[in-house]
């Protein structure tokens, strides 16, 4: 990994990498918060944040304020990009902002022009953790959070890989994309039109298959413009409910999409992280 950029912060370290991506075929860019106690010569645990639509490694990294009590709790903060990016790597031909660049939605694409490239679940399950905490010397106890977009990805992503992860959080998550125009846009172009290969890749499907359970935190703002379009929580309290699956879904008044949302509890989310990631 070639340091781009390193920041001193809360006594640790704020650092952007570059990195060959062999599963995504291009560079990727990442962001990594070293607190004081891994610069202190400790191997300590990961929390990884995976973030929505139009982002970049950048936007959790200097809107969220994670890293005071990341350095407090001693656990370092992964955040990777949305998708691939570069010369060659396809995106929407408007350059919508649901799809292509900015839009992974954390699947492996199987259709073209897609499939090149797009291979986000792959990377942010495999190459990037294998890349990162051996580099890094970090792990192997890791959390993964995530927002919208970010926030259906880390769901799923620690549904199907329960022994991965020792905690799963969420702010505003698309929890079935099967059934929101986001989703389906999305799951449509980068895995086709057979629905039966989706279901992998939705939150409420895996949880009305029996999915295995672990520590899950969701929070949701009631003035959220995308929540009864995009993000349809009550499909997930419901599907919880029916199963018996024991998650934490939590309504917060008067809250919206934004960073000042994620801001506001991300301090909760690495709290509830650290009880699991110490408790190993
Ligand atoms: N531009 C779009 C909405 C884009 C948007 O709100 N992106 C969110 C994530 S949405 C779900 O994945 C985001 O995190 N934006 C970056 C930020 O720094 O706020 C529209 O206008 O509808």
């Amino acid at each position: 990994m070639k340091q781009l950029s390193s920041n001193r912060c809360f006594g640790g370290l704020q650092n952007q990498y570059e990195h060959a991506s062999g599963v995504l075929n291009c560079t990727m860019q990442v962001s990594v918060y070293l607190p004081p106690a891994a610069l202190q010569g400790n191997v300590v645990p990961v929390v990884y944040w995976l973030s929505g639509l139009t982002c970049t490694d950048q936007n959790f990294t200097t809107k969220a304020g994670a890293q005071r009590v990341a350095a407090e709790l001693g656990v370092a903060l992964v955040m990777p990009d949305t998708s691939p990016r570069g010369v060659g790597v396809a995106d929407a031909p408007d350059a919508a902002y649901d799809l292509g660049l900015g839009a992974g939605f954390y699947v492996d694409a199987t259709q073209g022009p897609w499939n090149s490239h797009y291979r986000m679940y792959s990377y942010t399950v495999d190459e990037l953790p294998a890349l990162v905490e051996s580099a890094l010397n970090l792990g192997p106890r890791r959390a993964i959070c995530g927002h919208s977009m970010g926030g259906h990805g880390a769901l799923t992503i620690a549904l199907r890989n329960p022994s991965r992860y020792v905690s799963v959080s969420a702010f505003s998550p698309i929890v079935a994309p099967s059934q929101c125009p986001w989703g389906e846009k999305a799951l449509t172009a980068y895995l086709g039109n057979d629905r039966s290969a989706w279901t992998v890749h939705d939150t409420v499907a895996l949880i009305e298959a029996g999915a295995a359970q672990l520590p899950m935190l969701v929070d949701q703002g009631t003035a959220d413009n995308f929540l009864e379009g995009q993000l349809k929580t009550p499909l997930l309290e419901r599907v919880c409910k029916r199963k018996g699956y024991a998650a934490t879904i939590r309504y917060q008044d008067g809250y919206d999409h934004s960073y000042y949302f994620i801001s506001t509890f991300i301090e909760e989310h690495l709290r509830f992280h650290a009880q699991h990631l110490n408790a190993l």
